[in-house]
């Protein structure tokens, strides 16, 4: 018997009727599901869709590509790819897309991956283990102030100056951090205080695995590109997890929609509005109750609508080598 850790799909079943709310029975069309992980909305996509759906699935992780792999279902692709990638595929060609953002449980519950300071392993945190700096290779060679910025901007790190010191200080006393172990026992020594009841670490965990996998990068990406590859009518369905992300989305979605029922708020230009801003939904305490990790979940739901013109500028902003910096500037207003 396998002892691999599993997953428990967040929202699964609310997910994937919002987006096949507008397809009726048996729905043809392509669909995406971009974060395959374990493949559970996946599965039920598949189960929905009629003989003639099609859908096409990302995943950046390897162990889930080789999971996804097993699906025989002749309707399912899978791509070994981020899901920056989506705008590669034909415009107005896709009935909806699903991103079920962050970490997978087996990724986050395997020490060998490095992403969790709850296990000892190899400080890796990369999704993508193929290709790309893990967190220790990066952490041997950035300067204190590039360290500072990452737990900075994407784990909103008070300590930041101080836990990037003494990375730097490690590494010129005892060699380069290898390991999840040595790297959190640093952060413990570094910071001043705790927030209650959680892990001094989890900030900088948190900031390394979004920086060491450009996780919001990929997801400006994708979201722009969402405008160019969805026809009208297709469905945005996404999970977030936290605050950064979900900033992003919200603020995706206000910037390209009309809101239905709330004429006051001042979102985009008419010519603007490509998207209908449909809903926002938590997990219940049912669901929360039984997996924990279901209870910083947010929902967000809209539609393409006929609307054209301002997507092109978004996906200039998102591909801008640059981007880095700037969007982040953009999406995360103080
Ligand atoms: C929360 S899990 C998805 C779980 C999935 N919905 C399920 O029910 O099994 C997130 C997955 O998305 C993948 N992922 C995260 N960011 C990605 C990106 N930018 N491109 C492709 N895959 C990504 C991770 O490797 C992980 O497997």
């Amino acid at each position: 018997m396998s002892s691999a850790p599993c997953h428990t799909t967040v929202l699964r079943e609310p997910a994937v009727d919002a987006l096949l709310a507008r397809a009726g029975p048996a729905p043809a069309g392509t669909w995406v599901d971009a974060t395959f992980g374990r493949g559970g909305h996946t599965r039920l996509i598949l189960c929905r869709l009629g003989p003639q759906g099609r859908l096409v699935a990302f995943d950046k992780d390897p162990e889930a590509i080789a999971e996804a792999m097993r699906i025989t279902d002749a309707r399912f692709s899978i791509r070994h790819q981020g899901f920056g990638q989506l705008g590669q595929l034909p415009a107005g060609s896709l009935a909806g897309v699903l991103m079920d953002l962050g970490v997978s449980s087996p990724q986050i519950d395997s020490p060998e991956r490095g992403f969790s300071f709850r296990f000892d392993g190899p400080l890796d945190m990369r999704m993508d283990t193929t290709r790309g700096l893990s967190a220790a290779d990066w952490l041997a060679t950035a300067d204190a102030g590039q360290i500072a910025q990452v737990l900075r901007d994407y784990g909103e790190e008070r300590f930041a100056g101080l836990i990037a010191k003494a990375i730097v200080a490690r590494r010129q006393a005892r060699g380069p951090l290898a390991r999840t172990a040595e790297l959190a026992d640093l952060v413990a020594g570094a910071v001043k205080t705790r927030e209650p009841g959680q892990n001094p670490a989890t900030r900088t965990f948190q900031a390394l695995r979004i920086f060491i996998n450009a996780e919001l990068e990929e997801l400006q990406q994708a979201l722009a590109a969402s405008l160019l590859v969805l026809q009208p009518g297709g469905r945005l369905v996404v999970l977030s997890f936290h605050s950064l992300e979900d900033r992003i989305v919200k603020q995706f979605i206000a910037r390209h929609s009309r809101q239905p029922f709330d004429r006051r708020v001042p979102f985009a230009a008419p010519q603007a509005m490509q998207l209908l801003a449909l809903a926002r939904v938590r997990p219940d305490a049912a669901e929360v109750a039984a997996n924990p990790r279901a209870r910083s979940a947010i929902m967000r739901v809209a539609e393409r609508t006929q609307a054209h013109g301002a997507e092109r500028s978004d996906m200039r902003r998102a591909e801008r080598p640059d981007a880095r910096r700037a969007e982040h500037g953009e999406v995360l207003p103080p």
